[in-house]
């Protein structure tokens, strides 16, 4: 084959250096023959030079010199990419082959093992896979593009909704490796039950970045296990008791205190001064934390305190950070020493360091007040309780008792205010949108306040039993919300669940609202119908598949006050005042949304005083 006398080395620097001119090179007479190697390097350069450099050239090229070689190029170049794709083909092939035989063979094992079904896996990742759509969350990954922000929302798939999906295929026990995690998904009530009561599964997943939130110890009370955990929640919920936590008569004090603080504020700064249409968001959550918060630490905060709304704020995007099920690092949590910042981790330890500053500086300031005996006479709050153990266990023991530390108050406050918060504030935020779209529920409602409590008084706590309907709607709105709606725990023994094996370390996920949204359980899920928790007799129902606060030891110890203030404040609103759909602002759809904890997005409500 004859080719232009071009030394390639030479062209190719033509055209790095200057500028490039190969026809400078090519119009010389005299020919080089080139080895078949150098061939076909000539060949594949020349082909990408002039597609990338100046196409016009190439047509240059031809008409001037090269017809027939470039064909030849062209066929050499093809057989080249040819034989490269033939060999990653066949490589890929193997792989794909190979993945496929340790899939099929690893769910063979896991049947003789009499493991609950699970679908196809990869090697390392597992099922982490499905739960990519549970990952598209532009604010997490920083991504700003407006079309890659559009596509992330539109096909964000939250994980108790991809598990949801996958149990009704795979059946109500279903086993999902994630990474080194192995969770079961339980998603039937009847397991569930079983789940939540049995000693087997009391412990909760306490893996190491979890335990980075609390100091790397096993402290506080929701991500402890074992004689730790029993002591402090023990003495967390028995001392709370005296300030108000589920004893009917101070409880009901400071309830009533707060509520009649929050009305007046609704009344006097949220209703008039604008329209009375009220943007709802989060409208609940400042009352429901001074209920909370008077009985832990003596304080009630004012509702336009900037301090606590910057403290809130941090909650909230705590929830937002965390998923159970699925989590890059429940599946790898090494990854959040190499990567903290793309895992988000690094963004959840400095939320949860304002948090843990907040309640060090409550501990300190009561110290101080108290001065050098540290004690008081008559405990005015749980801090006092705590402080008092704390330094009688010093005197006691010598040295510094293992579980009344500073740093055990602060992971106990800081579990009361994430989980008692938001759950109960959130809560009443989707009743409001459940009433606003359901008036016949609203009026109903309103009718039984009327003939109950009239238009006088306050709600009380005795009330609630003379109001069935209302307390339905209540239950109605805690089952369509799953405010919480995946639980883990932790299997601490080989065990058995139904007809399959559990394996010690295995995470066991209840998903709630599987349970709640079970057609074949409650027939028409996706409708709101307070109806279906009254007998016959016009009473209150308490169905078996109905577990919004968990089950067994576990169980929410903040149950009774969540329900009490939910069914004070709704009514009090209710007797008060009417509410619809605000008229220049689009309703949202009820869509999933992230977050350990469940909100609706924030919606417009016109409210019209009955009175
Ligand atoms: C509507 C409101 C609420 C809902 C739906 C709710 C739901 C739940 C659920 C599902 C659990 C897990 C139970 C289990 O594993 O079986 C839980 C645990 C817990 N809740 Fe609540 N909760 C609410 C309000 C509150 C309040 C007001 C407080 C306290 C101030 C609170 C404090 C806790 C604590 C500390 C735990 C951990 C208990 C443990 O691990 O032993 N919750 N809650």
């Amino acid at each position: 084959m004859s080719f232009p006398k071009v030394k390639l080395s030479t062209m190719f620097w033509d055209f790095t250096n200057d500028i490039w001119r190969p026809n400078r090179k090519l119009l010389g007479s005299s020919e080089l023959s080139l080895t078949d190697e150098n061939k076909r390097r000539a060949c594949i350069l020349c082909v990408c030079v002039f597609f990338l450099k100046e196409p016009s050239l190439v047509s240059r090229f031809i008409s001037l010199h090269a017809k027939s070689q470039l064909a030849l190029f062209w066929s050499e170049f093809g057989s080249f990419l040819g034989a490269k794709m033939a060999v990653t083909a066949a490589l890929t092939l193997v792989l794909v082959g190979a993945v496929i035989f340790w899939s099929v063979l690893d769910r063979w094992k896991s049947h003789l093992q009499k493991r609950p079904p699970n679908p196809l896996k990869l090697p390392v990742f597992g099922h982490l896979l499905y739960m990519i759509p549970s990952l598209l969350d532009p604010v997490k990954l920083k991504i700003k593009w407006k079309y890659a922000v559009d596509f992330m929302n539109k096909h964000y798939k939250p994980p108790y909704i991809i598990t949801h999906e996958l149990s009704k295929k795979l059946g109500p026990l279903t086993n999902l490796k994630f990474g080194v995690n192995n969770s079961i998904i339980v998603s039937s009530a009847e397991y569930a039950r079983e789940m939540l009561c049995r000693e087997e599964f009391v412990d909760r997943f306490t893996d190491g970045w979890m335990l980075d939130r609390q100091f790397g110890q096993q402290i506080g009370i929701i991500f402890n296990n074992g004689k730790p955990y029993r002591e402090i929640k023990h003495f967390t919920v028995k001392n709370l008791k005296d300030f108000g936590f589920g004893k009917k008569q101070n409880m009901e004090t400071a309830v009533e205190d707060e509520l009649q603080d929050f009305l007046h504020y609704f009344q006097h700064t949220t209703l008039e001064e604008g329209s009375r249409t009220i943007r709802m968001e989060h409208m609940f959550t400042l009352p429901v934390l001074n209920i909370l918060w008077i009985m832990v630490a003596g304080l009630r905060f004012s509702y336009d305190d900037e301090k606590l709304r910057n403290l809130i704020k941090i909650v909230e995007d705590i929830s937002k950070t965390h998923d159970i099920g699925g989590n890059i690092l429940m599946a790898f949590p090494f990854l959040r020493f190499l990567f903290p910042e793309l895992t988000g981790h690094a963004h959840q330890l400095r939320l949860y360091s304002k948090l843990h500053q907040f309640f060090r500086d409550i501990m300190h300031e009561r110290l101080a007040e108290m001065g050098i005996e540290h004690s008081v006479d008559n405990p005015r709050d749980f801090t006092d309780i705590f402080i008092q153990e704390m330094i009688k266990r010093k005197k006691v023991n010598g040295n510094e008792s293992q579980i009344f530390t500073e740093e055990q108050f602060i992971m106990v406050c800081l579990d009361l205010f994430t989980a008692g918060a938001e759950t109960t504030a959130n809560t009443l935020d989707f009743a409001m949108f459940y009433l606003m779209l359901n008036q016949h529920v609203q009026k109903k409602v309103q009718a039984e306040i009327d003939e109950v409590i009239g238009p006088n008084r306050l709600p009380k706590l005795k009330d609630r039993q003379s109001m069935p309907y209302t307390e339905a709607t209540l239950l109605e709105t805690q089952r369509m919300c799953n405010v919480i709606p995946m639980v883990h725990r932790v299997s601490i023994a080989d065990t058995t669940l139904g007809p399959y094996n559990i394996q010690k370390g295995d995470v066991m996920v209840m998903n709630t609202y599987s349970i709640h949204m079970d057609e074949k359980v409650w027939g028409d899920p996706h409708v709101f119908r307070p109806e279906r928790f009254l007998d016959e007799n016009g009473n209150v129902n308490s169905l078996p598949s109905f577990m919004p606060f968990g089950m067994g030891k576990r169980v929410c110890i903040g149950e009774t006050l969540a329900r009490h203030t939910m069914f004070t404040f709704l009514t009090a609103i209710l007797q008060r005042y009417s509410f619809t759909p605000a008229k220049d602002y689009e309703v949202p759809e009820i869509k999933p949304v992230k977050g350990y904890t469940l909100n609706p997005e924030p919606f417009y409500t016109y409210f019209t005083p009955r009175f």
